[in-house]
């Protein structure tokens, strides 16, 4: 499929977007009061071909609205919205062909249908040529390695095979823009790794633009140019993850296993925070290799292992809020 864009040339172009819900509030047996809740509000950026976007933000924060009014689903308060170089509530059949969405908590497959018939069913709906669809199903399912389960009912399926089997089901209709709402959740590190190297080829060999939203930094860091942080409904940061690191002042913690007890470890560039028997705990800044730290510990010290963990994306947004 090709692309088509809005006037100003980006595929996903939201401004000054607004998104209020009326609840019903009960104040007593009887009576109830309506409140407004602001779930997006002021929001405005685009999206240009071929990009893969981090969608983050806290609990509530409004990401769901948003890909709900980026799919067509939620109508907007206020604001315009062009996905595709379509309007997505207006023209929601349209758009369709242009999108695949992918919920890491919900399968769009047909639960009682082996995997092959789900996707049998998806071209009907989408009315993919059947070459198109034989075509994409060898690639996908190969890349996917899911060629042993194509007759396997999905209620059968572990959550990584499912998982496989759905991000199959939202590509075969050669979308151009792909929705990932927290892709990995659940996976062991294996899959996790495996679906982020297709992610990553499906965007480098056809171009397909990724807006994801997840919890995961390490989604994120394997995936993703760019970085929206949105809190409170609006964007907070838009830019590269690094900057995201360096405004956040976040670290990372490399975790040395001594062979023998010692005092608490001196090297340039990190600090050590936490000294436990034979392990101890370094900080250094997320955006520091840690290349220099590592060469640095294991010749001065006897070292039996070494590990290091990334910043949690919750303690990264949360510096920046507190700023
Ligand atoms: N249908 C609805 N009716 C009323 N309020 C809603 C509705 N959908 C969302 N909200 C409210 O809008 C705000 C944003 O919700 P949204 O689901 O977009 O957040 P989120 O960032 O996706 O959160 P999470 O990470 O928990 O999925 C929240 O305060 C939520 O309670």
């Amino acid at each position: 499929m090709t692309s088509t864009s809005s006037a100003d040339g980006s595929l996903i172009q939201v401004r000054d977007l607004h998104r209020t819900f009326t609840v019903r509030r009960k104040t007593s047996r009887f009576r109830g009061v309506r409140d407004e809740v602001v779930a997006v509000h002021d929001l405005t950026f685009s999206v240009e071909v071929g990009e893969m976007v981090g969608y983050i933000g806290p609990n509530g924060a409004g990401k769901s609205t948003t890909i709900k009014m980026l799919t067509g689903i939620l109508v907007p308060t206020d604001g315009s919205l062009s996905v595709a170089g379509l309007d997505p509530s207006r023209q929601r059949t349209e758009l369709a062909r242009h999108l695949g969405v992918v919920f890491g908590q919900r399968t769009t497959l047909w639960w009682d249908l082996p995997l092959r018939d789900s996707f049998a069913v998806l071209q009907k709906i989408y009315r993919t040529s059947p070459e198109r669809h034989r075509a994409n199903l060898a690639e996908y399912v190969e890349l996917l390695d899911l060629g042993d389960l194509l007759d396997t009912p999905v209620r059968q399926l572990s959550l990584g095979q499912r998982m496989r089997g759905d991000i199959v089901a939202a590509l075969l209709h050669d979308p151009e823009i792909l929705f990932l709402d927290e892709p990995t959740i659940g996976l062991d590190v294996i899959s996790k790794g495996r679906l982020r190297e297709f992610l990553r080829t499906l965007n480098a060999e056809r171009r397909t633009t990724l807006m994801l939203t997840t919890h995961d930094l390490q989604d994120i860091e394997a995936l993703c140019d760019r970085v929206i942080v949105i809190d409170h409904g609006t964007a907070v940061f838009d830019g590269p993850l690094a900057d995201l690191h360096t405004q956040g002042g976040s670290t990372r913690t490399l975790v040395v296993d001594l062979v023998d007890e010692a005092p608490a470890i001196s090297v340039p560039g990190a600090v050590t925070r936490r000294v436990e028997g034979p392990r101890q705990w370094l900080s250094f800044p997320a955006d520091a290799s840690a290349a220099p730290i590592v060469a640095a510990v294991a010749a001065a010290y006897d070292v039996a292992d070494l590990s290091i963990q990334e910043p949690d994306i919750e303690d990264v947004i949360r510096e920046i809020y507190q700023r």
